[in-house]
């Protein structure tokens, strides 16, 4: 790819973020039940909320999908909690506007009193239309037999829009049995009938609502999910990214203004100052990266190390060091010829160096053996006694988790460096299990908890790497709303700690760009160049120093 088509590339993405600009408050399905709750307390009807949010659902779709001349043909999958209430009701207004519906009832009887007013009134106007439109359909599905048979009877289910209403955030464990297969009959006739339109009311069913859960790959597929009342944070986690298609917000109530939310999504970065003209290469700051190791008798790491110092460079840090093992000297300088090298395993070297940069990042390609372990606690030891700013990745934060057994007051001098200094550290979810002594499958059933945990165990800025990266400064969670699939692939974790360091070291930039998630957000607006340019399979980490650069230069004239 030519450098001015990366450039190209790079300004439709800031063009694009600035026309969308705004962090968008997340909530858990917890916080949400509370604010319809204070919206009750204050006087308000609850079955008239339904009825309003059913009406905005009903006329989004009507105004969204209806064609001149044929009826819209809709079917209605409802469940029996609150959520199929809203499909009732969405299914009495429909075809109220004119369309031809149908409602697939599944599962037992429903069970709130909202749902329960919500099927009597929507089975009034249906059995009502069913004098008009013949075709006027209520079927109920309780098991497989008879959902075999509703799908014999139904010419609905050939509809232009199905309206997935089982599970809203009341699920809270898998679907099973009639849900199942509703579920799988929905993804099923999408991919029979293109045409058809899934719209999902709440959450796609299935979702676990408040950390992107989805059991067994048993949840809708949706097109559109329409949000009712506030975006529920599990939309943007983990699996759910890859079922809610687009997202719709539908607030309904002004209960949620001043609610402090649980996380915010981020879509970009902040923009950047301009440099100052009268500047050298020491007013921009001196990284020093420590990894890059050769253990006996395995395969080197040095690129871990490459990739972090050519990206640092990107992002404008006047001098960098690179202390990795002395089999990689010839190809860092091949590779970054404007890094200084250090051996890494020469301690006193590498430590009088410690004494002078403006960030230490450690860990990439670090080593995980006994040595390298012994040099990883002597270099952090001395980076708090000389109170350097710290980023901990990879290896680090192994070996991290092994000092946090064996030496804990290390532990205690971190917390009290990061009341004062920045630490940042940047875990997948196996590096978070460790630090955290449970497993990398506990980290991903809530992610959201796991970041909570590390930051009160540890303290410090955190990064959780993972679809939907988490990050967590001063007690606040943001979730990273950039960023592809073709990032998942080796080396992206070195040059997001490279990309980090090269911010953290330069104190000319204003505190709001010194931060970790200014950091993931450049790192996953360059991965989304390089993917639309490239696609997801040929992305490699490789490619995103010099995307880096532009991001950085396009934050800049963006300002
Ligand atoms: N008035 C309001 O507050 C408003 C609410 N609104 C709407 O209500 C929705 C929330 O409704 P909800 O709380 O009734 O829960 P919902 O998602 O319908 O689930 C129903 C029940 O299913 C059950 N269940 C769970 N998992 C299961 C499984 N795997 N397989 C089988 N059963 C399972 C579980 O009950 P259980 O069986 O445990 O007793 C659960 O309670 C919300 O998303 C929005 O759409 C809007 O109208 C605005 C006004
Ligand atoms: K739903």
């Amino acid at each position: 790819m030519s450098k001015q088509s990366h450039c190209d590339a790079a300004a439709r993405s800031i063009q694009s973020i600035q026309a969308n600009d705004a962090l968008v408050p997340l909530y858990s399905p917890k916080q949400v039940y509370g604010i319809e709750k204070a919206w009750f307390d204050a006087g308000n009807d609850s079955y008239a909320l339904m009825q309003q949010a059913a009406w905005q659902i009903a006329h989004w779709i009507y105004r969204t999908y209806s064609k001149a001349g044929d009826k819209l043909k809709i079917g209605v999958w409802v469940g029996r909690g609150n959520n199929g209430g809203d499909g009732w009701l969405v299914a009495d207004y429909l075809t109220q506007l004119g369309a031809q519906v149908a409602v697939i009832e599944v599962g037992p009887e429903v069970s709130t009193a909202d749902a329960l007013l919500a099927k009597q009134q929507a089975t009034a106007t249906l059995n009502n239309n069913k004098q008009v439109i013949e075709q006027t359909f209520i079927g109920h599905l309780a098991n497989q037999t008879s959902f075999a048979k509703v799908c014999e009877q139904s010419e609905y289910l050939s509809a232009d829009v199905y309206v997935d209403a089982l599970f809203g955030i009341g699920l809270d464990r898998a679907p099973q049995s009639a849900y199942a297969d509703a579920i799988r009959y929905i993804n099923a006739a999408k991919q029979h009938n293109h045409r058809l339109q899934v719209v999902s009311v709440d959450v796609p069913s299935g979702v676990v609502s408040s950390t992107g859960e989805v059991f067994d790959e048993q949840a809708v597929r949706a097109d559109i999910t329409l949000c009712l009342v506030a975006r529920k944070v599990g939309l943007h986690l983990k699996d759910a990214m890859d079922y809610t298609g687009k997202l719709v917000d539908l607030p309904l109530i002004p209960t949620v203004l001043g609610k402090l939310p649980q996380a915010w999504l981020q879509h970009h970065a902040q923009p950047l100052p301009a440099r100052d003209h009268n500047t050298h290469k020491g007013s921009f700051g001196h990284v020093l990266i420590a990894g890059g190791n050769q253990v006996d008798g395995s395969q080197g790491m040095g690129g871990a190390a490459i990739l972090s110092a050519s990206t640092a460079f990107a992002t404008g840090v006047g001098k960098l060091t690179v202390a990795c093992h002395k089999a990689f000297h010839g190809s860092l300088i091949g590779a970054v010829p404007n890094a200084m090298s250090l051996d890494l395993h020469d301690a006193s070297s590498v430590e009088s160096l410690i004494a002078q940069c403006d960030t230490l990042a450690i860990g990439m390609g670090f080593g995980r053996d006994e040595s390298s372990f012994t040099l990883f606690e002597r270099y952090l030891r001395t980076a708090l006694q000389q109170s350097i700013p710290l980023i901990i990745d990879a290896d680090g934060l192994y070996h991290l988790a092994s000092l946090a057994k064996q030496a804990p007051e290390i532990i205690d001098q971190l917390i009290a460096h990061a009341k004062t200094h920045e630490v940042w550290y940047t875990p997948h979810s196996g590096e978070a299990g460790r630090l955290l002594d449970i497993s990398a499958d506990e980290i991903e059933k809530d992610r959201l908890a796991a970041i909570t945990q590390l930051a009160n165990k540890y303290n410090g800025s955190w990064l959780l790497k993972g679809a939907g990266s988490l990050v967590l400064h001063k007690g606040e969670i943001r979730v990273c709303a950039a960023g592809n699939a073709g990032m998942a692939t080796a080396g992206m974790g070195d040059v997001l700690s490279g990309l980090a360091a090269g911010l953290l070291a330069q104190s000319v930039l204003p505190k709001s760009s010194r931060t970790l998630i200014q950091a993931v957000m450049i790192h996953a607006m360059a991965g989304d160049v390089l993917e639309r340019k490239k696609g997801v399979w040929a992305l490699q980490a490789s490619d995103m120093p010099p995307v880096v650069g532009q991001i950085m230069q396009q934050l800049t004239q963006a300002q």
